[in-house]
């Protein structure tokens, strides 16, 4: 079915980081293959669609609100659009406005009309090495666009110094374990990096226990989940509660866990209030754990949250 969906790549990040740089640089790598592109600016008037290095009939420009609220109809009409074109695009690139909410993008991408003809490959966060900690602080999208990526692209890198790039590295990574941080200059990524990173290959076992950001209060909590069984109604149940009701301070959940009555790990995955579980096909997978990133979150809280899932009478096979 994969073969047949269409590639999309969500790219993130603060106004003036660099989304617009890494989209070309992507462009041009895939220029072989079929592009579209859709643009998202806050203000009326787009300035970004006509500074895309792909043929204009290839951008879709989405302006005047954000693709992530006021323009979720819209962006849905878009992509049916594009679904339903007699040549459908092999990928599709979405550079969101500086101010959107990637969770709340992304989520549009569970739903089943949508899901059906896409699959996102990868949410792309580019970061601006001068401005990241300013942002942080002052911005709470800031820390969203971060929790949400794949692959965070710390951007203008030469223009701070190698220790400071260092650091910077090093607390992304406490905001986002699960992400790859990758610093370069002028949006220079390749799509091999981009491949080895896809948003559904198993990334965990690169996760590293995180503390609190000392400036923002967006942390990480690791869950292990080796001995634990749940139930798949149950947990699918106090998810999707959780998530409508705290889903601004829940940013996302990734990880494995055994579910009764199932051989097989189950993914689950959320996504602004989006939420799927689903069997795990490929046996590379590690052990069963979760992480859950977001704001103010505790670890008793969300242990509580979880073990009402538990199914206690089965045992992990
Ligand atoms: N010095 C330097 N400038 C860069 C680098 N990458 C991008 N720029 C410049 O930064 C400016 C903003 O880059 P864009 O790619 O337009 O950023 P954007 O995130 O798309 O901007 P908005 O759409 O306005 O949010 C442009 O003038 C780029 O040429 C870099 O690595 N170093």
């Amino acid at each position: 079915m994969d073969t047949k969906r269409i590639n999309v790549f969500i790219l993130t990040g603060f106004l003036g980081a660099g989304k617009t740089t890494v989209l070309n640089n992507l462009l041009q790598q895939y220029a072989r293959e079929n592009n579209m592109v859709i643009e998202n600016e806050f203000g009326a008037a787009s300035v970004d669609g006509g500074l895309v290095n792909v043929r204009q009939d290839r951008v879709f420009e989405l302006n005047n609100g954000c693709i992530c609220c006021s323009l979720g109809e819209e962006l849905y009409s878009v992509l049916r659009e594009i679904a339903q074109m007699p040549t459908p695009p092999e990928n599709v690139f979405i550079e969101a406005s500086g101010l959107a909410d990637p969770g709340a993008l992304a989520s549009v991408f569970v739903m089943e009309t949508v899901s059906e003809y896409f699959v996102v490959k990868s949410v792309i966060g580019i970061v601006d090495a001068v401005l990241f900690e300013d942002s942080l602080v002052e911005v709470p999208e800031a820390g969203r666009q971060l929790a949400i990526a794949d692959l965070i692209v710390l951007n203008k890198e030469a223009m701070v110094a190698k220790d400071y790039t260092h650091s910077l590295v090093q607390r992304i990574k406490r905001i986002n374990p699960l992400s790859v941080v990758y610093p370069t200059n002028y949006g220079n990524i390749s799509t091999e990096l981009l491949a080895q990173h896809f948003t559904e290959a198993p990334q965990l076992l690169t996760y590293k226990e995180t503390q609190s950001h000392e400036h923002s209060d967006v942390k990480s909590i690791l869950l292990d989940f080796k001995e634990v069984v749940f139930d798949l109604g149950r947990l699918r149940s106090i998810l999707t509660v959780s998530l409508f009701l705290h889903y601004h301070q829940i940013y996302r959940i990734k990880g494995y866990v055994h579910i009764n009555g199932s051989k097989r790990l189950h993914l689950v995955q959320s996504v602004g209030q989006q939420l799927s579980i689903s069997p795990v096909h490929r046996n590379e997978v590690q052990d069963p754990f979760l992480v859950v990133i977001g704001k103010g979150l505790t670890r008793k809280g969300i242990e509580k949250l979880f073990s009402k899932g538990f199914d206690h009478e089965a045992m992990v096979k």
